[in-house]
């Protein structure tokens, strides 16, 4: 499968993004950078990725500006035609930011940056239901939206991801940053835009300790 990667002023996983999928899960790997617009050498079955960082420094909202960047107009045009984008903590927010998912990533309930890994379980009954341990690295990833939209997320099975307990179990607030129903992830009605706040690209080699990153992408992508 063929994956670009959009670095911002401010990315810091694009590196980390690029080497997962290139030498570990052996995808073909593209850099783009946010200021160009071609995605002409990409179709439907290939993915955009929206990698984490702290683009333009965080200011405003995380990924507010970075909406505005050229290269998320045809994100968002290539999105529309069905093509997959992921995003992954910045991303998320910049997915969230472009209306290309709904809701927003608010500050972490304690108002603190949190960096572990943590928990998670896959939601959508389609995927594996095995507990993943993956690594966290936001200060604003409590993932709100209003009840209706919670609702129809839930409805809709578009929860992809939950913070969960060793058991698998969500039943109270096992989450990091205090996101409404445990969520960490979520796609869109269509399932082809996807994004979630831990970094499943920092958990794919096991020089660093950790594979379950890799079941991530298999979920998603159906690669391994
Ligand atoms: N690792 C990241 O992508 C960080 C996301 C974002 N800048 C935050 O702190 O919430």
């Amino acid at each position: 499968m063929k994956f670009g990667v959009v670095v911002f002023p401010g990315s810091n996983c694009d590196r980390d993004v690029m080497d997962a999928l290139k030498n570990d899960l052996q995808q073909q790997v593209i850099p783009l950078w946010h200021k160009d617009r071609d995605l002409s050498m990409f179709n439907k079955q290939d993915c955009i990725v929206l990698p984490g960082g702290f683009s333009f420094g965080d200011y405003l909202r995380c990924g507010a500006i970075a909406r505005f960047s050229p290269m998320m107009q045809s994100v968002i045009e290539f999105a529309n035609k069905g093509g997959k984008v992921l995003g992954i903590c910045n991303g998320f927010q910049i997915l969230c930011e472009s209306g290309l998912l709904p809701g927003v990533l608010l500050r972490n309930s304690n108002m603190q940056f949190v960096c572990k890994n943590v928990l998670l379980i896959g939601e959508n009954k389609k995927e594996k239901k095995n507990v993943l341990k993956i690594p966290v690295a936001h200060g604003e990833g409590r993932y709100y939206a209003s009840e209706e939209v919670i609702n129809k997320l839930e409805k809709e099975d578009q929860v992809l991801y939950r913070y969960c307990n060793t058991a698998g179990l969500f039943n109270v607030d096992y989450s990091p940053n205090g996101s409404t129903n445990n969520i960490a992830g979520i796609c869109n009605k269509e399932r082809n835009v996807f994004a979630m706040m831990p970094h499943p690209e920092r958990a794919c080699n096991s020089l660093l300790g950790n594979t379950d990153g890799r079941q991530v992408f298999l979920d998603l992508f159906s690669i391994n």
